[in-house]
């Protein structure tokens, strides 16, 4: 079984649990569900620097990259560093997040908040209007083409932005869907977890330019991003490089500072 593999299938699994117990009438009813979103296709189709930093305690290829920071802080660090929009990862299992984490950053700061999850269902949807999101990400690998267009039909009509994750050119050729605003490159191969920025480069060029391009993962210096630049790409998504420092904002900060020199 690959990573992803199992991640879904547990995924499945914890989704079939909360349904029981937290239908979705209820998430309807909590206060955040009526809040209008911010866009973060926008927010990064306006910035120079576009970028979405992530909040990212471990994960299934680094184990352990930050145990002690707080989300509230990371969070409002960020937003003094000036970055366009965060990610913030909510699985609990394999990546030491929660949904309390997006509550918590929704209250900390104003700027777009993209809900990183393994969707499976369009439960988790609900859930993430209802816990404060901006943005979901859908990603290839892990859903049919009819639920990638469903998906992303249901992410719109709750007004959420949709970030469609790809890894290859056959995940991309059934991803170029009108409900989905942006694309992203993944540039970690989530079976083997090698990382190469070439996978951007490779894909950028079948990307219409309606769609914002987002590069993923592996991104640890601005010479990376000055070199994706040029392929169209307007969002960055970074992680571990800002998250292994003992302050994620300041890391970040210093990051842009040095991206706009
Ligand atoms: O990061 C992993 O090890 C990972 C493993 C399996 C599935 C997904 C994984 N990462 C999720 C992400 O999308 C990254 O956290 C995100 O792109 C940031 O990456 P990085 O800057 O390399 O931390």
């Amino acid at each position: 079984m690959t990573i992803l593999e199992t991640i879904t299938a547990y995924k499945h699994k914890e989704v079939a649990a909360k349904k029981n117990a937290f239908p979705i009438s209820l998430l309807e009813q909590a206060p955040l569900f009526d809040r209008t979103p911010n866009s973060l296709a926008t927010a990064l189709r306006n910035s120079h620097t576009g970028i979405i930093a992530e909040h990212k305690r471990r994960s299934p290829s680094k184990s352990l990259i930050n145990a002690s920071s707080e989300v509230q802080d990371v969070a409002s660090g960020y937003e003094t560093a000036g970055v366009s929009g965060m990610s913030v990862l909510t699985d609990t299992k394999f990546f030491g997040g929660s949904l309390d984490d997006l509550l918590v950053a929704r209250d900390a700061v104003k700027f777009p908040l993209l809900r990183k999850e393994f969707i499976v269902d369009p439960y988790q949807i609900f859930e993430a209007k209802a816990y404060g999101a901006d943005a979901i990400l859908l990603i290839a690998a892990c859903l049919s083409n009819y639920q990638l267009k469903e998906f992303s039909e249901i992410a719109k009509q709750l007004s959420l932005d949709v970030l469609l994750e790809v890894h290859s050119k056959e995940e991309l050729d059934r991803s170029l869907l009108p409900s989905v605003d942006m694309l992203g490159v993944n540039n970690r191969n989530l079976k083997t977890f090698e990382v190469s920025i070439e996978m951007s480069k490779t894909l950028a060029v079948d990307i219409p330019n309606d769609f914002v391009k987002v590069s993923e993962s592996g991104i640890s210096s601005v010479e990376t991003i000055k070199e994706l630049k040029p392929y169209g790409f307007q969002g960055f998504l970074i992680g571990e490089n800002f998250m292994k420092t003992t302050h994620p904002g300041k890391s970040a900060s210093e990051f842009i500072k040095k991206l706009k020199a």
